[in-house]
């Protein structure tokens, strides 16, 4: 069922970027700002039903579905790496770069910025884009722990600038068909749930996952079956959740 859904917005996707091909900017467009060169930003480019990124995720995290907009242009990018930013600038054509985020904040013809470093320095970028007075998009998971999230959103309404997690998939046309399948009650009501991710086995030593001190962890990484569930239910308030943490060696591939 998963997988005819999935297949079901792939498709949708792909159908779309025929039938609506790159359109004109509009003069008053929003100017991006990204904070990092993560491949989640381009874990993309244009997307195909065969090509999938490593992680699993499809194509066009932001520089595709940006780049085909016509109220956002892709404005500058910002790097720890002058050089890092300058190319992948190039790549994606951003109209500028910018060797540290502290610089890509300062400039003030940038609207909103999406931000991809590590889990554990979301919160602090977000809080400091706030406070440039952007508006931001912060990836999955929001922040590190429910401390920083409060902080974040108290932040958000002060400044009066719109804060949201980068979680895309709750604007999948397949998310939005399961659940008014659920909802009909066509298949009965929801008794329990179980939710499992799994990713894929080769996710190398050093990544970014596997560092605690940058807030990695399946947990925090496959946030996706928790939100899923809530999503599903209903149960954006739900406050208390238990979990079993079944370890399982690490298997390699030849
Ligand atoms: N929405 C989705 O579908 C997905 C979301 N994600 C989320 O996106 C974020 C990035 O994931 P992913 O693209 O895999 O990450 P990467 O490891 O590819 O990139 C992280 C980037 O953060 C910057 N960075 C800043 N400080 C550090 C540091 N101390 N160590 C390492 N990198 C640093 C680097 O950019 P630079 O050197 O340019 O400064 C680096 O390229 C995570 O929060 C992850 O959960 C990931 C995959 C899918
Ligand atoms: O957000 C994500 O989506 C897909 C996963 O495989 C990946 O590890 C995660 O970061």
């Amino acid at each position: 069922m998963a997988l005819l859904l999935q297949s079901y917005t792939f498709g949708k996707q792909y159908l779309d970027s025929w039938l609506h091909p790159a359109p004109q900017k509009n003069p008053n467009a929003l100017k991006l700002g990204v904070l990092s060169t993560a491949q989640i930003n381009s874990a993309a480019g244009k997307f195909t039903p065969f090509h999938c990124d490593t992680t699993g995720a499809n194509e066009g995290i932001v520089i595709d579905p940006v780049a085909t907009h016509p109220d956002v242009v892709l404005y500058a990018i910002a790097s720890r790496d002058e050089s890092t930013a300058a190319s992948f600038a190039s790549k994606y054509h951003f109209q500028k770069s910018y060797g540290s985020y502290e610089a890509l904040l300062a400039d003030p013809e940038v609207d909103f910025v999406y931000i991809s470093t590590p889990n554990g320095l979301h919160f602090e970028w977000a809080s400091k884009a706030l406070d440039a007075g952007k508006h931001v998009l912060l990836e999955k998971p929001f922040t590190s722990n429910a401390i920083e999230a409060e902080a974040l959103v108290q932040k958000s309404k002060q400044s009066g600038k719109i804060l949201m997690e980068a979680f895309h998939w709750q604007f999948h046309p397949a998310a939005h068909l399961f659940r008014e399948l659920l909802d009909s009650g066509e298949y009965g009501g929801i008794l329990r749930t179980d939710a499992a991710m799994t990713t894929t086995p080769a996710v190398p030593p050093g990544d970014i996952r596997w560092q605690f001190d940058l807030a990695g962890g399946s947990l925090m990484d496959m946030t996706y079956a928790i939100s899923f569930t809530r999503y599903a239910l209903h149960a954006r308030h739900l406050r208390r959740f238990s979990a079993q943490l079944q370890a399982r060696p690490r298997t390699t591939r030849g």
